[in-house]
């Protein structure tokens, strides 16, 4: 049986489809779970080879079940990401007319992308929230609400018809999605690499995040997101989930992240991997002394001076 990589399910979501645009997943077993959680559950245990799961939502943010996940529990590492255009299509069991949906479902992250057309279109439904928008579709199939904002791809296997397709208050609206794996070495820098981290301040003081964040500015690191999660102990207890641009086996990243473990309470490693805009990373070019040669140079120079060979 070849190995297995757990998804978001049911059948049908937006995770499958980004899912199946990675060559390795065409020679996986690709298996549905019912949520982020049990997917990645089942990489920890060791029951999959890795889970793909969506991150973050160009209009919504950070899917926190997601972020939460990879910041607490045994550690996991980000290995792929792939960024996938979303419009919704809604989803009845055939025959139902717009004037029939009482009830809509889809999955939270969804919402923020509807919240117009629902308002312009179906001011009076409710909504009820899914485990993903797959789900919503099967909970729409067997009666318990009237309509899904799902893939339009969704309809046939739910035996669905759209009402409407083409749904998505924002223009370019994009999810980003990771292929999550038990930690092991990361794959060879493209050029074009993110490196995501977890950082939980040493305390509480002035200017303690523009610290973290100096660690990445002064090598002349970009940082593509920074989203602060409750730490669960309590009002004002975060920490932060950081992408960066480069890979660890670089050597500015290796020392921001070797400043970061000396200045932090903790630092979790998530993984370095390509980036699906494939953009070369983007070192400030104007800050002298951060290109990757001036970094080798920089350090070969001072083990000249350990050994006294100057
Ligand atoms: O993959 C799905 O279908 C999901 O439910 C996750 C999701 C939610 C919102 C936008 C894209 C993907």
């Amino acid at each position: 049986m070849p190995a297995s990589y757990a998804y978001l399910g049911p059948e049908g979501t937006f995770t499958e489809v980004a899912l199946r645009t990675l060559p390795e997943a065409a020679t996986r077993q690709l298996i549905p779970y019912v949520s982020v959680q049990s997917a990645l559950d089942a990489v920890r245990t060791g029951e999959a080879e890795a889970a793909f799961v969506p991150i973050e939502n160009s209009v919504e943010g950070g899917i926190t079940a997601t972020l939460d996940e990879l910041v607490a529990g045994t550690p996991l590492m980000i290995y792929r990401e792939v960024l996938l255009s979303i419009t919704f299509a809604l989803l009845v069991r055939p025959g139902t007319k717009l004037s029939d949906v009482k009830t809509v479902s889809a999955h939270p992250a969804a919402q923020p992308q509807v919240r117009n057309w629902l308002k312009a279109n179906l001011p009076d439904a409710v909504w009820e929230s899914a485990a993903s928008n797959a789900d919503a579709a099967r909970l729409v199939q067997e009666g318990r609400y009237d309509a899904a904002f799902a893939g339009e791809f969704a309809a046939a296997r739910y035996g669905l018809e759209a009402l409407e397709t083409e749904i998505h208050d924002a223009e370019n609206a994009q999810t980003r999605f990771v292929l999550v794996g038990r930690p092991a070495r990361p794959a060879a820098p493209t050029g074009a690499d993110k490196t995501s981290v977890v950082l939980w301040q040493r305390d509480d003081h002035p200017g303690g995040l523009r610290d973290l964040l100096g660690e990445f500015a002064t090598r002349g690191i970009n940082l593509m997101v920074l989203q602060s999660r409750p730490t669960g102990a309590g009002i004002g207890n975060y920490c932060f989930c950081i992408d960066a641009a480069g890979h660890i086996s670089e050597r500015r990243m290796a020392e921001a992240l070797m400043g970061l473990k000396r200045i932090c309470r903790d630092v979790r490693f998530l993984g370095s991997y390509p980036r699906a805009d494939v953009t070369a990373a983007q070192v400030r070019t104007p800050l002298p002394g951060t290109s990757e040669d001036e970094f080798m140079a920089a350090a070969e120079w001072v083990t000249r001076c350990q050994d006294g060979r100057f």
